[in-house]
């Protein structure tokens, strides 16, 4: 067994501002990811959940505590390895989708290879295009695809480098409930198929139940911890967390 982790933060901290202003968006938090596992990560509007990301993907500093990726400790990484490290090794998936407007489907999904350096595999590009459902859709740009799509090509390109990580942000916040279910049995599907490593925030206890468990932060804390969720149960679980903000302090 693979005691390698995709993903772990020991005693994360983060800090805002100073002195009497001074907001702590995390608190010390401890989660590890196993490769090829799906987490959901839920919490209380405020609770840091966008925090955590960051400083998952190297986007934001922490001010305390490691975060190690692929058992690689990359806290003190400088600005230019951390943006190779985003561009290799983390997958993204936003609720806005990102796709470069002007690019087409296929295009888009090879722009991290790009980045990176690396040849523009058309086979994999194509491949993970007909994986998502557009392989007839490859030479569109953006603006002739429905949102669903979109967030598709995005899946699609967030999985082209392999990456050790997808991090995902609301992936359903902007469809509605058809579409977001068919983007969550993809991210669901990458983990099953491919052995993916995907966490991903969300607000939505049915979101949440495709993943394989769930973690709650409430005021920059881990909270609880769900495995095998129902949205029954997540719903349930976050009322009770809304109960608990500001008491965890
Ligand atoms: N750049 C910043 N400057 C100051 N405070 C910040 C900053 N970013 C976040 N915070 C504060 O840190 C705390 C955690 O914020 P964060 O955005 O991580 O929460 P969240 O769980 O993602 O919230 P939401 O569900 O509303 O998106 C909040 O109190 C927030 O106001």
């Amino acid at each position: 067994m693979n005691s390698i982790h995709a993903l772990e933060v020991h005693d994360l901290t983060r800090t805002y501002g100073e002195g009497a202003g001074a907001v702590t968006a995390l608190a010390g938090v401890d989660l590890a990811f196993a490769p090829g596992t799906f987490t959901a990560v839920m919490g209380p509007s405020g609770s840091g959940k966008s925090t955590f990301l960051g400083c998952a993907a190297g986007l934001e500093r922490p001010t305390g505590g490691r975060v190690l990726l692929d058992g690689q400790d990359v806290t003190d990484w400088n600005e230019n390895d951390r943006t190779r490290l985003r561009r290799e090794r983390i997958g993204f998936v936003f609720q806005g989708f990102h796709l470069m407007p002007y690019l087409t489907a296929e295009q888009n999904v090879g722009l991290p290879l790009r980045l990176a350096g690396r040849r523009h595999d058309r086979a994999r590009i194509r491949n993970l295009l007909d994986r998502v459902g557009l392989g007839d859709r490859a030479r569109h740009l953006p603006d002739a695809l429905s949102g669903g799509q979109q967030q598709r090509v995005a899946i699609a390109r967030a999985l082209v480098t392999d990456p050790a990580v997808v991090l995902a942000d609301e992936p359903t916040g902007a469809l509605d409930s058809t579409t977001a279910r068919d983007v969550l049995g993809l991210l669901r599907d990458s983990v099953d198929s491919l052995g993916q490593t995907v966490v991903m925030v969300t607000h939505d206890p049915v979101a949440a139940a495709y993943a394989d468990a769930v973690v709650f932060l409430v005021d920059g804390r881990v909270a609880g911890r769900m495995d095998r969720p129902s949205a029954d149960a997540v719903a349930g679980q976050m009322a009770h967390l809304d109960e608990l903000v500001g008491a965890l302090s």
